[in-house]
């Protein structure tokens, strides 16, 4: 039995519609035309079509005739009642639509009944427009990467999340053979099977993720396949089993001691790397390669970006892991002391050194990573020895006569713009150029304010843990209104003001009011370094007020006990009180 579909006659058609008999005159068939929209009337005898008038020949034949039945027609359009209006160039004349059996006339469809069904048809293309805006939203919202393909494996669809997996753009994906685009792709594979695969571990960009591949049937046939990538990184996975584990021991300690380790440190892989913007994944993207590869690496950012979690991570995703990871900040090194830090010293160097000398970081980075964090600070004469120290792979420890054999691998960053120095005279072009092998910048948080929530969702709950407090939540308006700020001290300002107003808050919910001063100013805020530092540290010193304010109140003002409770020494406390009032 077919089914009858919205477009099929049936639904259109007029029951009841104006008809002709035999008998009736021409002057009366005119009086009829001049009361309906068609220019055609049917002639009907029985309930079966006999043929039709046109208007046209009622007109000429006017004077002339009588008797319609001289000018009835019978090229009249019939269709069955599963014809569809859809199917084919709808003629201008009216359907007669006649039982398929016995041949009787069950109506039509004239003018008016077509301009009912494009109506429809409009309101159906309208929804069905909305539909697919909604689809494609939801689809390139989605946490999960999909990719449709269709039979050949060309690349059909292809969501945001999939691409920033992949760390290819839809624009460069759509069209082109899933197995050029996704590494390792199994898609062509399930095509030729038509086997679904689920739950499977794969490797893309270093990175590990749990994927789904699905073929899709139509009518018997593969037409085509969906791969889907379910969790970001089977690290994922294991945090969500470690955060189970750790609802269900009984030791608090080691319960606050497993959620403190990580926070204490930073992100240390990738995937802890919170962030989805363009900028964060392209930089995510470089890491992953920079971590298989040997060479050196330069990170360049503003500060607060985040370049030692990249470093870091870089050092945890590559085969030195198992190796030390050495970080030395050579902007808070006094001059004088960065280079027997850097390199080590033989006992004796030092006029006053009793002990036997001592290893420099680089030679502790051995078999590991040496991480050199603000480069853009390091003296000339010391640049031009670490440049002998890469290309030698050798150290010389201060004081020292034989050269000491060094293996690691360097990884830099700087928030200084090194060319620019390079053009000063402040820093060493062989260097420079020696470290931007693999040039990885990380953009400033103003420029990718979509990781803002994202941050905030990962280090609320954090915070929450790690207090022993309720859940904290934040109001939309305190996101809108970040969202409006510049954050020139980047994620480390975001992590900051976001822990501020954590301590803050009251009754574990974040309101427009704990926001620190400088974000209830209407207006975009674009400061200066100086200006930033000047309001932080004014936000910090409203904080520890409030600390301190709290805290007196718990012990009943008694200074020493407040003093205690603080960690600071009671001259501290009497120090900061003077400095308040
Ligand atoms: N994408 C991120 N996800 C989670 N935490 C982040 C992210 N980016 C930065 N952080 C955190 O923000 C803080 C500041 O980052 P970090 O100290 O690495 O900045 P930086 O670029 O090295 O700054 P500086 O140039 O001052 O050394 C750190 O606590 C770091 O762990």
């Amino acid at each position: 039995m077919q089914m009858i579909s919205n477009d099929h006659v049936k639904q259109w058609m007029n029951l009841q519609p104006v008809t002709l008999s035999k008998e009736d005159t021409l002057p009366e068939t005119l009086v009829l035309f001049s009361e309906i929209a068609d220019k055609e009337l049917p002639v009907v005898e029985n309930g079966h079509l006999l043929g039709v008038i046109t208007l046209q020949d009622c007109v000429t034949y006017l004077y002339e005739k009588n008797d319609i039945l001289c000018i009835m027609k019978t090229d009249y359009y019939a269709v069955s009642e599963d014809f569809s209006l859809n199917d084919k160039k709808t003629p201008e004349r009216p359907l007669y639509v006649l039982h398929e059996k016995n041949g009787a006339l069950e109506g039509v469809v004239g003018n008016e009944e077509m301009i009912a069904y494009y109506e429809y048809v409009r309101e159906r293309e309208k929804d069905a427009r909305q539909t697919i805006e909604w689809l494609k939203l939801g689809f390139d919202t989605a946490y999960e990467g999909v990719a449709i393909v269709d039979e050949k494996g060309t690349i059909l669809l292809f969501n945001e999340s999939y691409s920033r997996y992949v760390g290819v753009s839809k624009e460069e994906a759509l069209g082109r053979p899933a197995a050029d685009v996704i590494e390792n792709s199994r898609l062509p594979a399930v095509l030729k099977t038509g086997v679904p695969e689920r739950s499977q571990p794969h490797r893309l960009q270093g990175q590990e993720l749990v994927v789904h591949r699905l073929p899709i049937w139509k009518n018997g046939q593969v037409i085509g396949a969906v791969g889907i990538l379910v969790y970001e990184g089977i690290s994922e996975i294991r945090q969500v089993l470690q955060r189970m584990e750790r609802l269900q021991t009984t030791d608090k300690q080691s319960e606050k001691q497993m959620s403190r380790e990580p926070l204490a440190q930073g992100p240390t892989h990738f995937d802890d790397i919170i962030g989805e913007s363009p900028g964060i994944s392209k930089a995510k993207k470089i890491g992953r390669k920079a971590s298989k590869a040997k060479a050196t690496v330069l990170i360049t950012g503003e500060s607060g970006v985040g370049k030692e979690p990249f470093a870091r991570a870089i050092h945890e995703d590559g085969s030195r892991s198992s190796g030390p990871f050495v970080a030395v900040n050579c902007a808070a090194i006094p001059e004088n002391l960065l280079e027997s830090e850097l390199f080590g010293y033989m006992q004796g160097a030092f006029t006053g050194t009793r002990n036997n000398g001592k290893p420099g970081k680089v030679e502790l980075a051995s078999g590991g990573t040496l991480f050199l964090d603000e480069i853009g600070d390091m003296p000339h004469t010391t640049q031009a020895k670490i440049l002998r120290v890469l290309q030698e792979k050798e150290v010389d420890r201060v004081g020292g006569t034989t050269p000491i054999p060094v293996d690691f691998r360097l990884i830099a960053a700087t928030n200084k713009d090194l060319k620019k120095q390079m053009e000063e005279d402040k820093f060493r072009e062989d260097l420079f150029y020696r470290l931007h092998v693999m040039p990885l910048h990380i953009p400033p948080l103003r420029d990718r304010k979509q990781d803002i929530p994202l941050i905030i969702a990962d280090r609320l709950p954090k915070l929450s843990e790690e207090n022993e407090t309720q859940e904290t939540t934040i109001e939309k308006e305190v996101l809108e209104r970040m969202f409006q700020y510049d954050w020139p001290g980047n994620v480390r300002e975001l992590l900051n003001v976001l822990e501020q107003m954590f301590h803050l808050c009251e009754d574990d919910h974040i309101r427009l009011e704990d926001l620190p001063d400088g974000f209830n100013e209407q207006t975009q805020v674009t400061e200066s370094l100086s200006e930033w530092q000047e309001r932080k540290q004014k936000q910090e010193e409203k904080f520890e007020r409030k600390q301190i304010e709290k805290v007196l109140g718990e012990v009943d003002g008694n200074k020493s006990k407040a003093a205690k409770r603080l960690g600071i020494s009671r001259a501290t406390l009497y120090n900061k009180l003077s400095r308040f009032s």
